[in-house]
């Protein structure tokens, strides 16, 4: 369980009263998730037992919540089912606890599906690409803060703990994206807010349909077509128990069809989507390795394994070769 911060009952019972959600009956450490202290909260209003997700942000400010909890309520109120963040009579949804900032946002009902069929992946996809659209008039901006720039900077620290093939190889792909974000394709690419962080425990499916998704932690503006790699690279590779992954194409089809039904990609996207896939592994291989390094306190902690996107990434490599690194500088699509 990552549970970084204990929270008194007596605290979190005073703010669900603040947030006008009754009276707190239970409060449950949450299994799971690696970047915050999650619990769930029930509470019993007007005779009615309702629950709700408490978060305690771990290593996101105060300055840069707004961003992310804004998101989830334009969404919300636009028909894109997310949890919904609780107001205080003021209209606050950012709250404090134990000194770090905290917020209450409706539980999802369901569970995640953690290995999807063609119907799954193409719910997803279909739901994907309605959120980007409507987040197309969501006026907060704040960029990836896992994007490039993270990569740049977080690529030396985990050099160290590496051997030298796989360092070989994160220096290349590095090297890779650096020059594709300067190709004019790339510049070309549409926008906007983006969960960044869609993997299969993201999202909740209730009687087959998707309930929601939820934990936009990582969301940021960039560019649409990233959020729909990192999909395809947790959504559509073989699943069960090979896990070298590899693609699986009648998902990946799937759920770029769904997506396409509602927002077809452009020229540059159709161009882009493997140099982005490859983007996409780098991104999860190099935050798991930080992860695994360099890790935080937590009660029971279990970082996710960094081989497995070193895998997706290998696998996504033209012409690959497991053991050798990839050349940095292969063309990019104009
Ligand atoms: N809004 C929610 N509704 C239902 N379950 C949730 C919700 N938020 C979190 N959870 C549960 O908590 C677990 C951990 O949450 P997650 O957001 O992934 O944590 P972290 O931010 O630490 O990565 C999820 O796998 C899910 O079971
Ligand atoms: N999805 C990321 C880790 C981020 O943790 P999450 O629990 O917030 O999804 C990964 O798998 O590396």
């Amino acid at each position: 369980m990552a549970v970084y911060t204990e929270v008194p009952f007596a605290d979190a019972a005073a703010l669900i009263e603040r947030l006008n959600l009754g009276t707190l009956t239970e409060l449950r450490g949450i299994q799971g998730g690696i970047e915050n202290t999650n619990y769930f909260v029930t509470s019993e209003r007007d005779g009615q037992t309702v629950e709700h997700v408490l978060t305690v942000f771990e290593r996101l400010s105060a300055e840069q919540l707004p961003f992310y909890l804004h998101l989830m309520k334009h969404l919300a109120t636009h028909g894109v089912p997310v949890p919904e963040p609780a107001a205080d009579a003021k209209g606050e949804i950012l709250h404090t606890l134990q000194g770090k900032p905290a917020a209450v946002v409706d539980k999802l009902r369901g569970a995640s599906e953690l290995a999807p069929t063609a119907a799954h992946c193409a719910a997803v996809g279909a739901l994907l690409a309605r959120l980007h659209l409507v987040g197309r008039d969501f006026d907060h901006h704040q960029p990836n803060l896992r994007g490039l720039a993270w990569w740049n900077e977080t690529v030396p620290v985990v050099l160290p703990f590496i051997d030298e093939a796989q360092a070989a190889l994160l220096r290349a792909e590095l090297a890779y994206q650096n020059h594709v974000a300067e190709s004019s394709a790339y510049r070309a690419l549409p926008r906007g807010p983006i969960h960044a962080d869609l993997f299969r425990d993201n999202v909740m499916f209730e009687d087959g349909a998707v309930s929601g998704f939820f934990d936009f932690y990582f969301a940021g503006v960039d560019t649409w077509l990233f959020d729909i790699a990192v999909c395809l690279n947790d959504w559509c590779v073989r699943h069960g128990g090979d896990t070298d992954g590899q693609p699986d194409p009648v998902l990946e089809q799937a759920f770029l069809q769904a997506y396409e039904s509602v927002r077809p990609l452009s020229p540059p996207e159709r161009r882009l989507l493997p140099a982005m896939k490859r983007a996409g592994a780098l991104r999860f291989w190099l935050s798991r390795l930080w992860d695994l390094h360099l890790p935080r306190e937590a009660a029971m902690l279990q970082a996710h394994d960094p081989g497995h996107f070193e895998r997706v990434l290998r696998a996504r490599l033209p012409n690959t070769i497991s053991v050798n690194p990839p050349m940095a500088q292969e063309a990019v699509p104009a």
